[in-house]
């Protein structure tokens, strides 16, 4: 599909349908062209810009099937925003607290600002069509549809979760708390707590995480009290075990591998001060940028490198890591509910070229570990081929890896923790421990 340029004049439901075309046309993520779109907006209308195009994200199949069953042809070239125009009314009239005037009216008044005025009609027709046929009271029999998710994602889940595959579904396409994680260097739980008691933020705290606060409303999380002062960072419940479980100590050296934008960085640091050195290592640049920026407001050094972990001779000083934490690239089929455009810009068969890079990078890194040395493998996927399936093979084709169990049950069948979306509020995320022998 074309690329189409952002609307000459800001318009909310134009830009929303910009958005939803460059995520679903161009496999642009979200977050990239929210960034384009809200340049332009007050902080009201950006936040009302992303609930609706992730909304749509969220419910794109059963909107689609509406369109189409209320559209006699799918619109082609530079009409077809026109059609993620429509999609967002639909969403509108559905699934917001928009009312319905408003949802028609202004949804065909945006397809202007689309360079397609003479379309105004079908807009207004199609919508109105809609409301008329009471397509919203009927219902449709179909799972793969009331679920969200595309039809591969559907069946992946199914495949490993059998009995639990619904909960865990209806989980991915729910919505996902905000979870901070209080710097312990810079401030305490309880004067943390205070400070927002005193702002009057609501949360609630962890039951499983001693340095953790969840909110319960949404908030502008730099307008946050000690945000400026590096207080706090924003860190789901799941990503802040990776610290916990890697276990950093005083005087080792210590490789956060894919790094970027530093969330477990920073959480090793805090874990353990006195470390020897503290690598952070990620093959984006610019996501680099953003480790520099978090690392200077909760105040931690490390050693920011940027490379391929594949190909540790450009990055690595020949010196072996007592600890490693390989984040690794993933489908991210967890974190979904936190970024629901992932469904749609994943394919199928992307998981296989996944699980082949992660097992390059896992077999390269465990060069660079030293004898009795500590591996973290982790992906915030809930696909075993990434998870249980990778660890198991690794651990049957690598004669000096060893599992050292997260959680009792752990087997060599089934390696590692796999944390569903929703457990105890936290992403889908996935553990598994190994320790290299020392002979
Ligand atoms: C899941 S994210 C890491 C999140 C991060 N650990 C945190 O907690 O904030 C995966 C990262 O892997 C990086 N990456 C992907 N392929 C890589 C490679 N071959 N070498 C190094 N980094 C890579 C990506 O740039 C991305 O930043």
């Amino acid at each position: 599909m074309k690329p189409l340029p952002l609307p000459k004049q800001k318009n909310l439901r134009a830009d929303c349908a910009w958005v939803i075309y460059q995520i679903l046309e161009q496999g642009k993520s979200s977050r990239e062209c929210l960034e384009r779109v809200q340049r332009r907006h007050n902080a009201k209308d950006n936040a009302w810009i992303q609930e609706m195009s992730l909304g749509v994200m969220r419910r794109l199949p059963l909107l689609q099937y509406w369109l189409r069953s209320l559209l006699d042809r799918p619109l082609k070239g530079n009409k077809k925003v026109i059609e993620h125009l429509i999609l967002l009314g639909l969403y509108q009239l559905n699934f917001s607290r928009v009312s319905n005037h408003a949802a028609v009216g202004e949804t065909v008044a945006a397809a202007s600002y689309l360079n397609a005025a003479a379309l105004k009609g079908l807009v207004n027709a199609v919508l109105r069509n809609f409301q008329r046929e009471n397509l919203a009271d009927k219902p449709v029999d179909d799972a793969i549809i009331n679920s969200g998710l595309p039809k591969w994602l559907f069946k992946a889940i199914e495949n490993a979760y059998g009995a639990d595959a619904e909960q865990v579904r209806s989980e991915t396409n729910a919505m996902a708390p905000i979870w901070l994680r209080v710097n312990k260097l810079q401030t305490s739980m309880e004067a943390f707590t205070k400070a927002l008691d005193k702002a009057e933020v609501a949360y609630t705290l962890s039951e499983s995480h001693a340095d953790a606060v969840i909110l319960t409303k949404r908030e502008d999380i730099t307008a946050l009290p000690g945000f400026d002062k590096g207080h706090f960072a924003v860190q789901d419940g799941a990503a802040q075990l990776a610290a916990h479980y890697l276990k950093p100590q005083a005087n080792e050296r210590i490789l956060d591998c894919c790094a970027a934008p530093g969330g477990k960085t920073g959480h090793i640091v805090e874990s353990a001060p006195d470390t020897e050195y503290v690598l952070a290592l990620d093959a984006d640049a610019t996501r680099l940028k953003r480790v520099e920026e978090n690392m200077t407001r909760l105040k931690h050094i490390v050693d920011i490198k940027q490379g391929d972990a594949a190909n540790p001779e450009t990055w690595w000083d020949g010196i072996p890591f007592d600890r490693i934490l390989l984040d690794a690239p993933c489908s991210a089929t967890g974190v979904i509910r936190r970024h629901p455009d992932i469904r749609w810009l994943r394919k199928s068969n992307d998981i296989d070229n996944l699980a082949q890079l992660q097992r390059r990078i896992l077999d390269t890194l465990w060069g660079l570990l030293k004898p009795g040395g500590t591996l973290l493998y982790a992906t915030c996927s809930i696909l075993p081929k990434e998870n249980m399936a990778q660890i198991q093979q690794f651990l049957s084709d690598t004669p000096d890896a060893t599992l050292s169990p997260i959680l009792k049950t752990e087997t060599l069948d089934k390696p590692g923790r796999q944390i569903t979306p929703g457990e105890q509020q936290m992403d889908g995320f996935y553990y598994a421990r190994l320790v290299k022998s020392l002979d």
